[in-house]
């Protein structure tokens, strides 16, 4: 793992975005095409407003959540709702959106259309994950109902995952896709989750769940 710290969050989510936008650029120079799979939550919208205006060939860019929340699109827990707002506004309008959510009760009537939707755009070129401070990394949860396979090299992409601490259901990307992306960034602020991140290289991914992809990460922290 390697650890960046930047001097506050404003220069972090500047340098990301500039990092992110130069990997994704080498990938469509090389291969034509990329894939940028991303958080929701709180921590990552203003790296998605830089990101969205910069000029590169967005249109071979697939991008996809790492999780989502199994709530409609109009809910404000929606992580898709984010990146529709946030992310795929100005240039990056032209990305091509792989959806993580169908409307259905529950996230195992869609699963294996949604899966299927992804199965093209991996490996993932440009990974982008988040952490909680309990540890768990996209939705794959402490104490969730299916961690343990969700973590095994044989699980399948994406699995449906419960936890007390997530709320509604999740569907999220397993510890293997995550763990082949050709680059790997989590980004995390304050103190509470760099206590987090330290304790997690301690634990084993059962116990924290980041762990099981932080040997090939770039962690980039500010207060
Ligand atoms: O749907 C989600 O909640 C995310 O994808 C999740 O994995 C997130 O990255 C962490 O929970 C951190 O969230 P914050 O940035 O809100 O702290």
């Amino acid at each position: 793992m390697k650890f960046v710290e930047y001097p506050d969050r404003e220069f972090l989510m500047l340098k990301l975005a500039d990092v992110i936008a130069g990997e994704l650029a080498d990938f469509l120079r090389r291969e034509g095409r990329a894939s940028l799979c991303v958080p929701g939550g709180t921590t990552p919208g203003p790296i998605f407003d830089t990101l969205s205006g910069v000029d590169i060939d967005w249109a071979n860019v697939a991008v996809f959540l790492n999780d989502e929340r199994w709530v409609p699109e109009d809910s404000p827990r929606s992580n898709t709702r984010l990146l529709r707002e946030r992310l795929l506004v100005g240039r990056a309008a032209a990305a091509q959106l792989v959806p993580l959510y169908a409307p259905a009760d529950q996230p195992e009537d869609r699963l294996a259309e949604l899966a299927e939707g992804i199965a093209p755009h991996l490996p993932i070129s440009v990974l982008l994950l988040g952490m909680g401070a309990d540890m768990h990394t996209a939705s794959l949860f402490p104490g969730a109902d299916r961690l343990e396979e969700a973590l095994t090299d044989s699980a399948p992409t994406l699995m449906a995952l419960r936890a007390d601490a997530a709320g509604e259901p999740r569907i999220t990307l397993t510890a293997g896709p995550l763990r082949a992306a050709m680059n790997i960034h989590i980004l995390i602020t304050g103190a509470e989750k760099r206590v987090a991140l330290e304790k997690a290289q301690h634990l084993t991914p059962a116990e924290a769940p980041v762990k099981a992809i932080l040997a090939n990460a770039t962690v980039h922290w500010a207060e």
